[in-house]
């Protein structure tokens, strides 16, 4: 049975796909603390968020269980990311099910600031019937710039064009094509403090974003111009922005987020007669509230269940048709990772993967995090390797990683050679998927084998010498060992050789060792194709 933690208030219409199931216990314990949360976080698998809860580091370590953290929402700023990546937890989020209604509150904001309207009702309420201090001005014909050109932003643009106002906007990522399109004119973020009447802030908070309208930005802004912010407090400096306010140069600003929320008692803003100021609702509609609910509700049931899922934030997102030419491969990749590691001596250095026939075609970067969790989980005892974890823990070990077309290969049907470069030796190994029967590996080094990825096998090198494979078969024979498969090669007469033996139950250490006494014989390795690819190995 998985175990959901809800932390914050989360509809539970858009909840009923995780309450209704049979395999989840769902908790909604919501306005916990730290400590709190702490407290009973290890008996979960899963988290589902808001933004009220911080999900700090320390909250993700004691996370034992934890599997996946879900943001019914958009920003993911309020978890800690790279936290939740060393420990192997997908962070998903629901980017789409909120777009409108954010973008509906961003206009009812510019609406309310073109007009005064909380200012006017104010005074309407207490009595005062006033109608001079209140002269607003249309948005028709005004310019609009937006800065951030993603799903709310192209949204706002939008709605704009159809209440006749002029676009001007800038986002990295936005095409002079789309943008054409949709009748916005690109332009530079210094252009568009320059030019706008009305600006609109619509990217996430990163350290390029943070404070993108400061001081300086304001000092050049046309003057008279109004100001929006629905995204994330600390875009737009709020210090430089209330200096600039009493200046005249901005002539009022609509904030529904701050650099630190719930704000201070004493927050500027918040007595400012020019701001207007709502407590982060972009996103607070019904319809808003049961779609990102619904989504990542499906998400998280998704990755708890071990099938495909979408919307991770700290794992590259897969196309889902790369992804269905991709999945057969996942598990080969980790068999082979798993295999060859067992086979090499010395500190990984590089990881690459060799692609052959039509997948070579594809981008197949995404068959690295499955080829290093098979490696790494082999030396990792204690951390817990998953993919999405798996990159981030071999960048930290310095672990090179590529993917390639193969260079040399004998045959134009799709396999996969994996190379390991480690301090002091290099080895592959080649795999591939035969049709109706499964991942097969059908290269040790240079030597072609056909072996399944279960049970033991023996790789021992040795001197090629009249009986010495009789030597280690009578070894084998009076242990007990019965040899399922032999193959052996050699590059000369005399020279060295391999034998490749699937044997039927593990060769103990004793076994090992005896084998390796055998004079021919200089080295002995035992793979196991066991989840923990228990080794046993004897070298000299
Ligand atoms: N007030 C509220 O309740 C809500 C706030 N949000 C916030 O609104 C923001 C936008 O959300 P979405 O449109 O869904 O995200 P999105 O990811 O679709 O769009 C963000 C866009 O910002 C662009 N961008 C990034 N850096 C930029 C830069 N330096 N200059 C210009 N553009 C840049 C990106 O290329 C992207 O196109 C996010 O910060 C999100 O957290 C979202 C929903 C509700
Ligand atoms: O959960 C909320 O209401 C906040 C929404 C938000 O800011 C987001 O989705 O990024």
């Amino acid at each position: 049975m998985f175990k959901v933690l809800v932390s914050d208030p989360i509809s539970d219409f858009g909840l009923q796909q995780l309450t209704r199931a049979e395999d989840v216990e769902v908790a909604k314990i919501t306005g916990l603390s730290e400590e709190e949360l702490i407290s009973v976080i290890h008996s979960y698998d899963a988290l589902l968020v808001r933004s009220q809860t911080k999900v700090t580091k320390r909250i993700i370590e004691a996370g034992v269980r934890l599997q996946v953290i879900g943001r019914a929402g958009v920003g993911v700023d309020n978890i800690d990311l790279d936290a939740a990546t060393s420990r192997g937890i997908v962070v998903v989020n629901a980017p789409d099910g909120n777009t409108v209604t954010t973008c509906e509150h961003t206009f009812a904001m510019m609406m309310s600031l073109a007009r005064h309207i909380p200012q006017a009702y104010t005074k309407t309420v207490a009595g005062q019937w006033d109608r001079k201090s209140f002269l607003g001005v249309e948005l028709r014909n005004k310019t609009l710039g937006v800065l951030g050109l993603g799903r709310i932003g192209i949204e706002v643009a939008k709605l704009a064009a159809a209440f006749g106002m002029t676009l001007i906007g800038y986002d990295p990522f936005l095409s002079e094509e789309r943008a054409e399109k949709l009748g916005i004119k690109l332009a530079t973020v210094d252009t568009i403090i320059r030019t706008a009447d009305f600006i609109t802030v619509h990217t996430p908070l990163t350290d390029e974003t943070h404070h993108m309208i400061a001081r300086q930005q304001f000092d050049v802004m046309k003057r008279g111009m109004r100001i929006i912010n629905c995204a994330r407090g600390g875009i737009i400096d709020e210090s430089a922005l209330v200096e600039a306010l009493d200046e005249g140069i901005v002539a009022g600003a609509a904030f529904d987020v701050f650099e630190h929320e719930p704000p201070a008692p004493d927050h500027p803003f918040l007595r400012h007669p020019k701001i207007i100021v709502t407590p982060h609702l972009g996103a607070s509609t019904l319809e808003a509230q049961e779609n990102v609910a619904v989504d990542v509700s499906e998400q998280v049931i998704h990755i708890l269940r071990e099938e495909p899922f979408k919307n991770a934030v700290n794992m590259p997102t897969v196309p889902s048709d790369l992804l269905n030419q991709l999945q057969p491969w996942f598990t080969l990749c980790e068999q082979l990772g798993r295999s060859l590691v067992q086979m090499t001596d010395g500190a990984i250095r590089e990881v690459t993967v060799e692609c052959a026939g039509e997948l070579a075609d594809l981008d197949t970067s995404p068959l690295i995090p499955y080829v290093l969790k098979g490696i790494l989980s082999h030396h990792l005892s204690t951390e817990q390797v998953n993919i999405v974890n798996a990159i981030h823990l071999a960048k930290l070990r310095d672990i090179h990683l590529t993917v390639r077309k193969s260079l040399f290969t004998e045959s134009a049907s799709c396999e996969i050679t994996l190379r390991l470069k480690t301090t002091i030796e290099e080895r592959w190994v080649t795999g591939t998927l035969l049709p109706g029967v499964g991942g097969r590996l059908v290269r040790i080094g240079p030597y072609p084998v056909v072996l399944p990825f279960e049970g033991y096998v023996l790789l021992i090198s040795q001197q090629d010498m009249p009986g010495t494979i009789g030597r280690v078969g009578t070894l084998l024979g009076d242990s007990g060992i019965n040899i399922a498969t032999m193959q052996v090669g050699r590059n000369e007469i005399g020279g060295s050789a391999v034998m490749i033996l699937k044997i039927d139950k593990k060769a103990s250490r004793n076994v090992m060792e005896s084998l390796l006494a055998i004079p021919e014989i200089k080295r002995v390795r035992e793979i196991s194709f066991d989840e923990r690819g228990e080794e046993g190995g004897a070298q000299p």
